[in-house]
């Protein structure tokens, strides 16, 4: 409670500017009762004077002080969770969507975020810059506005060779022993049995005898003449052409490396886009090794004011000879399915799929299990059985986030896939924990210095400890995530509050499991920020008497001493 005397309120209101009764605060209503005043507290600088100068408008201003009800910066989506399923009904899986023509009008986005889209994805292979800019305009504006936590991501296009043009813009089959040519030249119409790349280069070091195949399987054809640039392939086991079909090259049973950069030119105005529409993550199509992601991370290091995280995709053969490189100098990684599949057998990527999981987890890094989860969804209103066992097998693994592609994107039914993506993750949440499966994981030691061990521990404690006694809820005080994050590696039963004063910190933490973020303002003491957050979810009646919390904090105690404090407490609310 923050209390406001007559002359604070002359000083506010002299810079206030005009308000409106209708605005909202922080997602809010103002609600103005007896001179009471609700807000948001990180708000209370600047749009709290809004809120207070609304109550002199209102004719409160004969009072002597005025109070303002802080609230906090919850969303409005975990709240309500939380209202509705208690603390330990609440979601640890975090949802991804892929943002296209069919879910981009605000009212779409809204419902996307009212059934709990963590995060946004727009993948700059499709549509341009400035729809790709009224998307996150689109969210951002809901956030603000609504009071929802949405974080964004953009996906680069990254480097690949695949067919622009095949003579129709459906499908198209190509029978044993058709010969086709293959070309980077572009043709007017249709040309029969005529295929254009999209790179000038592609048959580049292509032998007579090699081996191309489509889709990772869709089609393969053996390279039987070269003309120039062109190549003229036999097919040898015939299948679709579909629209951007990838193309991949083998010889005696290896992949060719087309040997193109990363990011492209292309890539990197995309990149530069992403800084100034103020993205929250960046996720890195096509990463080879972990050099491509460092310079990536030096460049926004210079370039952007706001911390944005990189996330590399698995995608290639290559990425993942380099994984545990790549996984360390990336912020998370994406297991992307889709691409994998053309360059791994596809019996061995549930086992991939699941070495990657571990290795984040061990390298306290989240993790995305991308495409075809519910491929079915685009057309029909039902997942297939099997696809249901399949996102349930990826939150049995404890992967971080599951993500919707075609699904959301142009499916004919983005809202009920995420839902199903929703009540399946929380359906295995719960069965994990019945059947107590958390006990049976080990982790790898990360730190180097003695605080960063010291943190590990304290964290995989304190999350022991919370299961053991069977604490409701898991708080966290943390400058840049890194303690709500190696709490989350931890996957305890609780749900962990993350109260940060970093934005960036918290629009990152929306990817990591069991973390739901709180933007508020963290003081130097300790103490004070325990009690003032605890009693602020007292008074807005999200813990109640006899609910335990277990509370975790590592942020530097006093500046005079600059001594890190780092604590595990248990408080019970009375
Ligand atoms: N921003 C967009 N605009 C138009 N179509 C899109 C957009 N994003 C995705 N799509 C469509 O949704 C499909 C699935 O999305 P995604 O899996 O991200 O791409 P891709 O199929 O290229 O790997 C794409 O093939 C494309 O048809
Ligand atoms: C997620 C993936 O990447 P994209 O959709 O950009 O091809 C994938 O290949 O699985
Ligand atoms: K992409
Ligand atoms: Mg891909």
């Amino acid at each position: 409670m923050a209390v406001y005397s007559d002359s604070m309120l002359q000083k506010i209101f002299a810079k206030s500017p005009t308000f409106d009764l209708n605005k909202r605060v922080f997602g809010k209503p103002v609600t103005i009762s007896g001179g009471a005043i609700s807000c948001n507290e990180r708000n209370l600088k600047s749009k709290g004077k809004i809120a207070v100068k609304a109550a002199a408008e209102a004719g409160v201003m004969g009072l002597k002080n005025y109070e303002v009800n802080l609230d906090l910066g919850f969303d409005v989506v975990a709240e309500r969770e939380l209202r509705e399923k208690g603390f330990l009904g609440m979601r640890k899986t975090k949802l991804v969507c892929t943002i296209g023509p069919a879910c981009c009008s605000l009212e779409d986005l809204e419902r996307l975020a009212m059934r709990g889209m963590n995060v946004a994805r727009l993948n700059m292979c499709h549509n341009t810059r400035e729809w790709h800019r009224d998307v996150i305009g689109k969210i951002k504006k809901l956030n603000e506005e609504k009071g929802f936590s949405v974080s964004v991501m953009i996906d680069t296009e990254g480097s690949l060779i695949h067919v622009v043009d095949h003579g129709v813009p459906s499908s198209l089959k190509a029978e044993e022993g058709s010969v086709w040519v293959f070309t980077a030249q572009k043709f007017e119409g249709s040309r029969p049995f005529t295929v254009q790349a999209n790179y000038q280069g592609f048959s580049e070091g292509i032998m007579v005898g090699d081996e191309l195949v489509i889709d990772g399987g869709m089609a393969r054809f053996e390279v039987v003449e070269k003309m120039g640039d062109d190549l003229h392939c036999k097919c040898t086991d015939p299948g679709l052409f579909l629209p951007r079909a990838k193309l991949s090259f083998w010889r005696d049973g290896k992949l060719s490396y087309h040997g193109l950069p990363t990011l492209s030119t292309k890539d990197w105005a995309d990149v530069d886009f992403g800084i100034s529409e103020g993205v929250d993550f960046i996720a890195m199509s096509f990463v080879n090794d972990a050099d491509s992601v460092k310079d990536l991370k030096n460049h926004l290091f210079a370039k952007s004011s706001k911390s944005i995280r990189v996330l590399a995709k698995i995608e290639t053969l290559e990425s993942l000879q380099k994984l545990e490189e790549i996984v360390e100098a990336s912020d998370g990684i994406m297991v992307a399915r889709g691409d994998l599949g053309v360059e791994v057998p596809l019996e061995q990527i549930p086992t991939v799929q699941e070495d990657i999981t571990r290795l984040c987890r061990q390298m306290n890094k989240p993790v995305i299990i991308a495409s075809q989860l519910l491929e079915s969804m685009v057309e029909y209103p039902t997942p297939t059985r099997a696809e249901v066992a399949d996102v349930s097998e990826a939150v049995r693994q404890y992967a971080d986030a599951l993500m919707l592609s075609g699904e959301s994107a142009i499916g004919l039914h983005g809202q009920k896939a995420l839902s199903v993506l929703q009540m399946a993750s929380s359906r295995m949440e719960l069965w994990s924990r019945e059947e107590n499966r958390q006990s049976s994981i080990s982790n790898r030691q990360l730190g180097s210095s003695l605080s960063d061990c010291i943190a590990e521990e304290i964290c995989s404690c304190a999350v022991q400890m919370a299961n053991n006694l069977g604490v409701d809820a898991i708080f966290v005080y943390t400058k840049r995530g890194e303690m709500a994050s190696l709490l989350s590696r931890n996957r305890p039963y609780p749900p962990i509050f993350a109260f940060t004063s970093d934005s960036d910190a918290r629009m990152a933490l929306n990817l990591q499991w069991g973390v739901i973020p709180i933007l508020v303002d963290l003081a130097d003491d300790m103490e004070a920020n325990i009690s003032k957050t605890i009693d602020l979810m007292r008074t807005n009646g999200m813990v109640k008497e006899g609910e335990a919390v277990l509370v975790v904090s590592d942020l530097t105690a006093t500046r005079a001493t600059s001594t890190i404090f780092q604590s595990i407490q248990v408080k019970i609310i009375v």
